[in-house]
């Protein structure tokens, strides 16, 4: 995350850290959001190598550990099988993470709403993007949780020529364009957005300009949770 600030610890208790395993230790590499109890949402674009994944619930500081989280193996992954991996503009970044085991859910882990199948939200809707993502373009991970204002970017706003043109497509929300956003590390991760007075995970944090994270027009893009509930619960049912 790109501006913002350190997030209050465990503010976002959905929020979860995917790490893989190498050389014997494990590493942050995406975000995701708890939805069941036995399930995770995240972005295909993080699980379509093959690796040793975990899944980190109630973590706020990803290398020091506080006591408050709960480390799960992943015992299945289903990615949406329309993804292309060297077409991230086609959309159909999302993917599913079971888990081996139930987390216990407490005030420190708690599940994410999605929103009704087809909502789609007005322009400069208020929403925060959520992750321990570069913290600048080309810099490091952030060590502890960080939240970012990225209201709502509308698709008319987001695909015109000089915003995104036509690699946005109507499957994904724009959210932000100016000097707060997402960048490397927070993919996968929710937008959480306020609806009714409640937050509502309306986006996965999908993809940001090659050219910088925060770069002017062009807001960071997520995959439009609402456009993929009917796949989302065939799978988790
Ligand atoms: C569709 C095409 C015009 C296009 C649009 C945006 C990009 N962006 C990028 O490549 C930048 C630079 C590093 C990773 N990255 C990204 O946007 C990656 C997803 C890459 C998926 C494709 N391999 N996502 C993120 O960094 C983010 F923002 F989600 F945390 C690349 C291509």
């Amino acid at each position: 995350v790109v501006g913002g600030a350190v997030a209050k610890p465990n503010s976002w208790p959905w929020q979860i850290s995917l790490q893989y395993l190498s050389g014997g230790s494990y590493y942050h590499t995406c975000g995701g959001t708890l939805i069941r109890t036995r399930w995770v949402m995240t972005a295909a674009h993080c699980v379509d190598t093959s690796r040793t994944w975990r899944v980190v619930l109630g973590d706020h500081d990803i290398y020091n550990h506080e006591g408050r989280e709960q480390y799960m193996s992943v015992s299945a992954v289903y990615i949406h099988p329309n993804w292309n991996s060297n077409s991230v503009a086609s959309g159909y970044d999302i993917a599913l993470l079971r888990l081996s085991s139930d987390a216990s859910l407490n005030s420190y882990v708690q599940l994410g709403s999605l929103p009704p199948s087809g909502q789609v939200l007005p322009n400069n809707n208020p929403c925060y993007i959520t992750g321990w993502g570069r913290t600048q373009t080309g810099g490091s991970l952030s060590a502890q949780l960080k939240q970012a204002s990225l209201p709502v970017v509308d698709h008319s706003t987001c695909s015109r020529s000089d915003w995104w043109g036509s690699t946005v497509k109507n499957t994904m929300v724009c959210a932000g364009g100016g000097s707060e956003s997402g960048c490397q590390g927070d993919s996968g991760g929710p937008l959480n957005c306020q609806v009714s007075g409640k937050y509502v995970v309306h986006g996965v944090t999908s993809f940001v300009s090659s050219s910088g994270c925060n770069a002017y027009k062009k807001p960071t893009v997520f995959t439009r949770v609402s456009a993929y509930i009917s796949w989302i619960n065939g799978i988790i049912g």
